[in-house]
């Protein structure tokens, strides 16, 4: 597998939100270094999501930039995208893992050590663990977690951490000092005035 990009770009498909001109805006200032993760809406439809993972991996290519499909990953299979997200009302890890294969990037939602453990034990390549912070992007979150609980986290496992939940760059540099390998956000560079400016500075605070 590829090193994995530090910078996780979750597509923002809420209404309003065009989420090919925030990644047109990230891609030539992370390239190699972002992930970019499609995410729609739980009523999209399938057709919708390979339009928009198909747009997706097309823009990510000439940068080296990786393209992972959330939950749906038929849609990873389809587009040819690096691989796939899924949590605990996705896939189980395993069936995951041998839907898309050996080769393939494979995250997972963790919160804890154990489940965590479980996780790579079954074939996460690395886990989203969170929320980290407080969000208003997804509704029904447990409490957050704070760089202590992703600190647990990274102490259980070998594989990449992403920290995700209400991360802003001013919030970096302590999930870093957990251990955090990388971030995942949506709201971060969706809601910037200036997105491009925002990946940079999302940037800086990863790799400083
Ligand atoms: C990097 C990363 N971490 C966690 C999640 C959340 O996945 P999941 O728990 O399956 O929730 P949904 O995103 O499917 O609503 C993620 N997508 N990415
Ligand atoms: C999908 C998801 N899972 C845990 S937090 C989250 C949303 C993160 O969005 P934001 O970066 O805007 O807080
Ligand atoms: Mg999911």
């Amino acid at each position: 597998m590829p090193s994995l990009g530090r910078l996780h770009l979750i597509t923002d498909t809420r209404p309003g939100c065009d989420p090919l001109a925030v990644l047109r805006a990230a891609l030539p200032v992370a390239r190699a270094e972002l992930v970019v993760q499609v995410r729609v809406a739980d009523d999209a439809t399938d057709r919708e999501a390979y339009e928009l993972a198909g747009q997706v991996v097309a823009l990510c290519r000439p940068y080296g930039a990786a393209c992972l499909v959330n939950d749906r990953l038929h849609v990873a299979l389809a587009v040819a995208a690096a691989g796939g997200h899924v949590g605990a009302e996705d896939l189980p890890v395993p069936a995951a893992r041998r839907v898309l294969g050996s080769a393939a990037v494979l995250g997972v939602t963790a919160r804890e050590p154990r489940s965590a453990a479980e996780a790579v034990a079954a074939g996460a390549s690395y886990l989203g663990v969170g929320p980290c912070h407080a969000t208003a992007t997804k509704a029904g979150l447990p409490d957050p977690i704070g760089p202590d609980g992703v600190r647990a986290v990274v102490e259980a496992v070998d594989v990449p951490v992403i920290a995700i939940g209400g991360v802003t760059a001013a919030r970096v540099p302590a999930l870093r000092a957990a251990g955090a390998y990388g971030v995942a956000v949506v709201g971060a560079l969706s809601q910037a005035a200036d997105p491009a400016r925002a990946t940079a500075e999302l940037l800086g605070a990863l790799t400083c």
